[in-house]
């Protein structure tokens, strides 16, 4: 087998440090995050820092111009500006993460939740994010303002619970887009739990905006805070922005500057906030759209008995208990606008153990739809029926959700066709291979790192340390492909379905990866199902054949037999096509009109 090792000029960086050293290009947003530390460190060192206590009252400073004991002078009380400055940045920044904080901690696993979950939690979530936005701030915290002395952990909290929105609807709406990623799928198939799905994949993807969203909310939060503090809420012992506002404000006529420090203060860290969050906006390019139509999804519904209609289908050659997978007259419908659209009709497969199926047709002709409702992976708008389905000679098709989910990493091992959409960029490999080692087979951390070694060297890849300390863009193709064919098979399935395993490689990789296959299909004694439009790749592994055309099986038959005595004209053109080596899949499809009449000539 060919060794895979990784390129050695292939560079280790995390996507974290790669968006730093975008930023660090930007001299806004430098500019931005510079004074915004400067701030931070004002508040951090201000008992250190300030020149004066900040309450003290020396009478003589009243409204006194600045000078070199006293740089920014004296307020109306006689204090000295500049420490009471320095003080009020921490009040400040201390009122704004506590509001950013609860933000966080209510509207993101909220926003999460709706997104990735839909249906009656995203409408119920949705609905109380749109309650509390439309309730007038100011005045629920005046009232709060009243009820609790003006406590100003309290108030935050509450500017906090009003911030929840903003952080819902950009959580939800990156849920949303990224519950519809391969690799989201890919997950899921290796057995892991809708818990883990969303700490591990849906919290990650959610950060960057997340961050974006804290620099805008933490602005807004200090423009709240500071309108409080400037109508007189809050404690007159601690030195705050507002409160010195308040005071400018009244002798703004004599004094301006008394006015200008603490306006200045705060409109410069609001306006850093800004533009830290609008620099990080741009890089990250955050989507606030979901992306286009629903993928293989997370919310198959279950396939239940009481399909009633089989009008087509492959006839089961083995008895249930004999087989790795049978599906009993399987139907499979969207959805549309235009209706319900049935695009597997009537469907029945039968796989022995260790045997290899070939499904095989044209495009859309419902090959794939077949597996993912075998795999209970159909999207929301999808609807299966099936008068059974069974694995391992167990009935699976009426099991509740939870369970069906459980046998994908153990039992079943899914190899997907777009490798690369099928691991998450936000994470290496490693880590990706390990946690559905640890958390679906139980395995220590220790166990799992050897178990990953070892499939890895097994999938052909000799410096499996290198490829699991790599992110998925800094492999090839074939590569990415081996590690999720080494993720299928970690947890020893019985049976594994490839879904066009070798469609998105390169020529060169697709014949060492249909070996791959092969070999391990034989050494772990797997049945498999590979799904494929190439009668080339049916012709190289598969024992049996299944052709698929319209949502129905045309024809089954072992491999011998279907090459040697086509028995429909249309599988015979499949074989043609196939072995015409100039003769692209778009071109095999275009060969055969939509009447079922060949146009080849
Ligand atoms: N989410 C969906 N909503 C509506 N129709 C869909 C959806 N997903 C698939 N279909 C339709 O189901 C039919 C069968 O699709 P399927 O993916 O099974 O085709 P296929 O034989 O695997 O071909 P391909 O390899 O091109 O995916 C197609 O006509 C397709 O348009």
């Amino acid at each position: 087998m060919t060794d895979t090792a990784l390129p050695a000029s292939a560079e280790r960086v995390s996507p974290e440090r790669r968006l730093w050293a975008r930023y660090r290009r930007r001299p806004l947003g430098v500019a931005a995050l510079a004074v915004f530390l400067l701030v931070v460190l004002v508040a951090l060192f201000a008992p250190l820092l300030a020149p004066h206590d900040p309450n003290l009252v020396d009478f003589t400073l009243t409204q006194a111009p600045p000078s070199a004991e006293h740089p920014m002078g004296g307020d109306s009380a006689g204090r000295d500006i500049l420490s009471r400055l320095l003080f009020g940045a921490r009040t400040t920044l201390y009122g704004a993460a506590v509001a950013c904080l609860v933000g966080v901690g209510i509207g993101v696993p909220a926003g999460v939740a709706a997104g990735y979950f839909g249906g009656r939690t995203d409408r119920i979530c949705s609905w109380i994010s749109d309650g509390v936005q439309s309730v007038p701030g100011m005045i629920v915290l005046l009232i709060v303002a009243a009820g609790t002395g003006a406590d100003f952990t309290v108030l935050m909290v509450t500017v906090g619970v009003f911030m929840t929105p903003g952080y819902y609807r950009v959580s939800r709406s990156r849920a949303l887009a990224v519950r519809r990623e391969p690799y989201v799928d890919a997950a899921r198939v290796a057995g892991l739990t809708h818990p883990r799905i969303l700490h591990a994949h849906m919290l990650r993807a959610v950060h960057a905006p997340v961050i974006i969203q804290s620099a805008l909310t933490a602005g807004v939060a200090m423009g709240m805070q500071t309108g409080l503090q400037f109508l007189g809420v809050g404690t007159a012992s601690t030195p705050d922005w507002g409160q010195m506002m308040n005071d400018g404000f009244r002798t703004m006529g004599t004094h301006p500057l008394i006015l200008l420090w603490p306006s200045a203060a705060l409109g410069l860290t609001i306006a850093a906030l800004a533009f830290m969050g609008s620099t990080l906006a741009d890089l990250v390019n955050v989507r606030t759209e979901p992306g286009p139509g629903p993928r293989r999804g997370r919310d198959a519904t279950p396939p239940v008995g009481g399909g009633t209609e089989s009008d087509g289908g492959g006839e089961p050659v083995h008895a249930v208990e004999d087989s790795a997978l049978r599906i009993s007259n399987l139907r499979v419908a969207y959805r549309t606008p235009h209706g319900d659209r049935t695009v597997v009709r009537g469907v029945s497969l039968d796989v022995a153990p260790g045997e290899v199926l070939g499904i095989v047709g044209e495009s859309g002709s419902g090959k794939s739809q077949t597996v993912f409702s075998a795999l209970d992976l159909l999207p929301d708008s999808g609807r299966a029926t099936a008068d059974g389905i069974w694995v391992g000679g167990r009935p699976v098709g009426d099991l509740p959700r939870a369970k069906r989910h459980a046998l994908l990493g153990t039992r079943i091992g899914y190899v997907p066709q777009e490798p690369m959409s099928n691991l998450d960029p936000c994470y290496t490999i490693g880590r990706q291979l390990l946690e559905p080692l640890r958390a679906v087979h139980g395995l220590t951390k220790a166990q799992a790192r050897q178990r990953a070694h070892e499939i890895l060297r097994r999938v052909g890849i000799t410096d499996p340390d290198r490829v699991m300390a790599s992110y998925p863009h800094q492999v090839s193709g074939g590569m990415a492909q081996r590690v999720l064919i080494a993720g299928a098979v970690a947890g020893n399935p019985e049976l594994l379905v490839a879904d066009e395993p070798t469609t998105a490689l390169d020529v060169t990789v697709q014949a060492e990866v249909l070996e791959l296959l092969r070999e391990l299909q034989q050494e772990y004694r797997m049945a498999l199902v590979i799904v494929t439009h190439n009668f080339g790749v049916v012709a190289d592994i598969c024992d049996r054949v299944a052709v698929m055309k319209d949502g129905r099986i045309i024809e089954t038959g072992t491999v011998e037999q279907i090459f040697a005595r086509p028995g429909d004209p249309y599988t015979a053109e499949l074989i043609h096509a196939s072995q015409d080596d100039t003769e692209s899949r778009a071109d095999l499809d275009a060969a055969w009109n939509t009447d079922g009449r060949t146009v080849r000539t």
